[in-house]
């Protein structure tokens, strides 16, 4: 009997010894929608990316369209149709593009055909196959994560920082990207502090602070956007120091 459609994960705990990263997270990433994963530096976000893509130990449940992958290894997780853009990336430097996106292909057991496929999403990073991943730029890494993500077809994309320290082009484009992926009927999850540069791509979300949702919101970024502001306790009155505390995380 099939569950409802997208990721769903059920009382995510995430635990690094006995300091609590994520604590009783449910949540879903529906197919065809964008869903948003707000909050500060240290709220858990990476932790509850990695725990439904099966590469940190959690509790709870995990589930993709029904499915149930909570005992699934990472990989087994990746071929039945769960992606992740890390943060950080996760390259290898050392290795040329096309060579990275061999070895994703070997992972997911894809033919090798699959790797000149995948590189046709981007033109410049076509170009770019031979040149090692180190030598690339931030928002060329990132097109071949993304790249890498993709290439088995994944039902969720799960998207930790994608816009961080890149350029608002390339943020654009990316976001054109998501947005394509989830017409397309792709489930999307973006985690991030903050998504102003990405927020008209969200079509709903959720604000995590401290290991824990405060808030669940279905109607945009804007509504979304104003709960995470009252949760880090941020008064919409313009004063110059608001944005230095969205940034820092916690209100003081
Ligand atoms: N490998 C680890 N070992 C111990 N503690 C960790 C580890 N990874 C994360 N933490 C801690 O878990 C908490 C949540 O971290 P996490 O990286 O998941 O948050 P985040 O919201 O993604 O933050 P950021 O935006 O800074 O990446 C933090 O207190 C962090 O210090």
């Amino acid at each position: 009997m099939k569950g409802p459609g997208g990721l769903t994960l059920q009382s995510i705990e995430v635990r690094y010894g006995r300091a609590v990263a994520v604590s009783d997270v449910s949540m879903t990433v529906p197919p065809g929608k964008v869903t948003a994963l707000v909050g500060p530096n240290g709220a858990g976000k990476s932790s509850l990316v990695l725990a439904a893509f099966g590469s940190v130990r959690a509790r709870g449940r995990v589930s993709l369209d029904g499915v149930d992958l909570t005992r699934a290894a990472a990989s087994r997780r990746g071929r039945a149709g769960v992606a992740v853009v890390p943060q950080g990336r996760q390259l290898f430097p050392k290795l040329t593009v096309r060579d990275n996106l061999l070895v994703a292909a070997e992972q997911l057991r894809l033919p090798r055909g699959a790797v000149d496929a995948a590189l046709a999403r981007f033109p410049i990073l076509a170009q770019r196959r031979s040149s090692l991943a180190g030598v690339l730029s931030g928002g060329e890494q990132q097109m071949l994560a993304v790249t890498r993500a993709l290439m088995g077809r994944p039902r969720v994309l799960l998207l930790d920082e994608l816009a961080t320290g890149l350029a608002p082009k390339i943020v654009q484009m990316l976001a054109t990207t998501v947005q394509d992926l989830a017409a397309g009927g792709m489930a999307i999850l973006l985690a991030a502090p903050e998504l102003t540069v990405l927020g008209h791509a969200v079509d709903r979300g959720y604000v995590l602070v401290r290991g824990s949702v405060t808030a669940t919101v279905e109607n945009g970024f804007g509504p979304l956007q104003a709960r995470y502001e009252q949760a880090l306790g941020i008064q919409r009155s313009g004063s110059a120091a608001e944005p230095a505390r969205l940034e820092q995380g916690l209100p003081g």
